[in-house]
């Protein structure tokens, strides 16, 4: 099948590179101009494992190609997928500027009937509304079906989500449509789940408001634990065991960060109240993870009253491991707050240091590795659960000025800890020695 990918993003590249991998033949499209010309060359703008070795063998193999002009890049396609950003607007709700402007651009570029499938997540109804601005335009000249086909892939496992996902979702609204869509997606030999196409929308913002909250209520009970002396890792793998509630998303942390849980979540709060319906549940789930995001810095202030001038180590940016992306990672809020009380922050992150000069506050200063971040600081905190930070030589820390760990993702143990003589912290457990030490979840 010839395919047209509209944005080059985390799921538009990943989209574009997985159905060439396929078979398929593929044109990438892109509005920037920086992004095109490194991927004729071979470089993904984006870390992503796996990512650049498939971009590269299906380039060479012909099957995929990289353009800024949408002319040419729809001039053969069948099928064009729509896979631009959909980012928060001030209020909360989904920004679709550009998504109609993609839209546009398919009426004014395509000569063909063709299939426009939805890859971004988009409110309810979008579909219809991308159907009515291309066919407003097209005034009958070509007919253009719409099918809703949400993305569910974690960043940092891109590549093998798109091969191994739990299922793909396609809304349509005929038989033709969903043949064509399913014809596409058998090679990758994933359960196909058929719905119309406001349903799909939907199931793409309450699969990620589900496992929001569910992110939301293990940080709860972590906070509870605290408080009654319990281990929160205990307690999720004891919840976990239970076939009905599963242990995936009950890793109690410093609350979710990243591209989609904080924008979806208020997205589908927003599509609710167009309705005039309160969602409660979802509205507490967003106030938590505010409200999580902010214990690091509070849990150092009970250890260290005053961090003006002191030098604080700052471990992992990016919102989560195996990412360069720190779009709505706690480390933007806990530098900035660190900054703010006079710190002298020096931080590490395996991958997205660069990305996080461009974004962070500039007066954070960044290691070459964990080692000299840590090297004469009053604390470390524990930001993102990279590997390399996990398996970190424990003795790493006796170069501290006074070792004391604040830890965001209980990175490690308990006992080993102390044996280490390091001053611990971390979410929801005890801070002594325990008898027993579930492996964290
Ligand atoms: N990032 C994820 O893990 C993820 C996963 C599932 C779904 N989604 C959803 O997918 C969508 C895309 O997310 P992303 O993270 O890939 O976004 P992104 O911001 O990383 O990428 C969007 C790309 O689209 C390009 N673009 C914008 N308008 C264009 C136009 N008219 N023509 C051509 N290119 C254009 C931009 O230049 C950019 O490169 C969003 O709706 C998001 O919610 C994201
Ligand atoms: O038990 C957990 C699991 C995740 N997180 C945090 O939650 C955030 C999101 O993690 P994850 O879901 O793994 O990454 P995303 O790439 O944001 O993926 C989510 O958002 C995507 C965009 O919509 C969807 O496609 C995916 O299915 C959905 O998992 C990160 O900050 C994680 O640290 C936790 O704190 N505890």
């Amino acid at each position: 099948m010839k395919i047209a990918v509209i944005g080059t993003g985390y799921v538009g590249l990943v989209t574009g590179v997985s159905l060439s991998e396929i078979g398929h033949d593929v044109v990438c499209i892109d509005v920037n101009k920086e992004k095109i010309k490194k991927m004729r060359q071979g470089i993904s703008p984006i870390y992503e494992p796996g990512l650049s070795e498939m971009m590269m063998k299906n380039s060479a193999a012909k099957r995929l190609s990289f353009t800024n002009d949408h002319r040419t890049g729809m001039q053969q396609a069948d099928v064009i997928y729509i896979a631009v950003g959909t980012p928060e607007d001030p209020d909360g709700s989904a920004d679709l500027s550009f998504v109609d402007e993609a839209s546009k651009n398919i009426a004014e570029c395509i000569d063909h009937n063709v299939i426009v499938v939805t890859k971004s997540t988009v409110p309810v109804g979008t579909n219809h509304r991308i159907k009515e601005i291309i066919n407003s335009r097209l005034m009958g000249r070509f007919t253009v079906e719409v099918v809703s086909n949400p993305e569910f892939l974690k960043e940092g496992s891109a590549i093998y989500d798109s091969f191994h996902g739990d299922r793909i979702v396609i809304g349509a609204e005929n038989e033709h449509a969903f043949g064509v869509i399913e014809q596409i997606n058998q090679p990758f030999n994933i359960p196909i789940f058929k719905t119309d196409i406001k349903s799909a929308e939907m199931i793409k913002y309450a699969s990620n408001a589900f496992l929001a909250t569910k992110i939301s209520f293990i940080n709860e009970i972590s906070n509870i634990c605290e408080l009654v002396g319990a281990n929160i890792e205990s307690v999720s793998v004891g919840m976990g065991l239970d076939q009905r509630i599963g242990s995936q998303f009950l890793k109690a942390g410093i609350g979710y960060g990243g591209s989609c849980f904080p924008k979806d979540t208020k997205a589908l709060i927003q599509i609710a109240g167009n309705v005039e319906y309160e969602f409660e549940l979802l509205k507490g789930v967003v106030n938590v993870n505010k409200m999580q995001q902010g214990i690091l810095i509070r849990k150092l202030k009970e250890c260290v009253s005053d961090i003006s001038g002191k030098k604080i180590a700052v471990l992992g940016l990016s919102f989560k491991p195996n990412t360069d992306d720190l779009r709505e990672s706690a480390s933007i809020l806990i530098t900035e707050e660190l900054i703010k009380q006079g710190a002298l922050v020096m931080a590490y992150d395996p991958i997205a240091m660069e990305n996080a000069k461009s974004i962070l506050n500039p007066l954070v200063c960044y290691a070459s590795s964990i080692e000299e971040a840590v090297e004469n600081s009053e604390a470390a905190l524990i930001i993102t659960d990279w590997d390399e930070i996990k398996n970190v030589d424990l003795t790493v820390f006796a170069k501290m000025k006074n070792p004391l760990v604040i830890d965001g993702r209980n990175c490690f143990s308990i006992n080993e800890m102390a044996k280490n003589k390091v001053e611990y912290r971390s979410i929801g457990r005890p801070f002594t020695p325990q008898l027993v030490e579930a492996a964290p979840i």
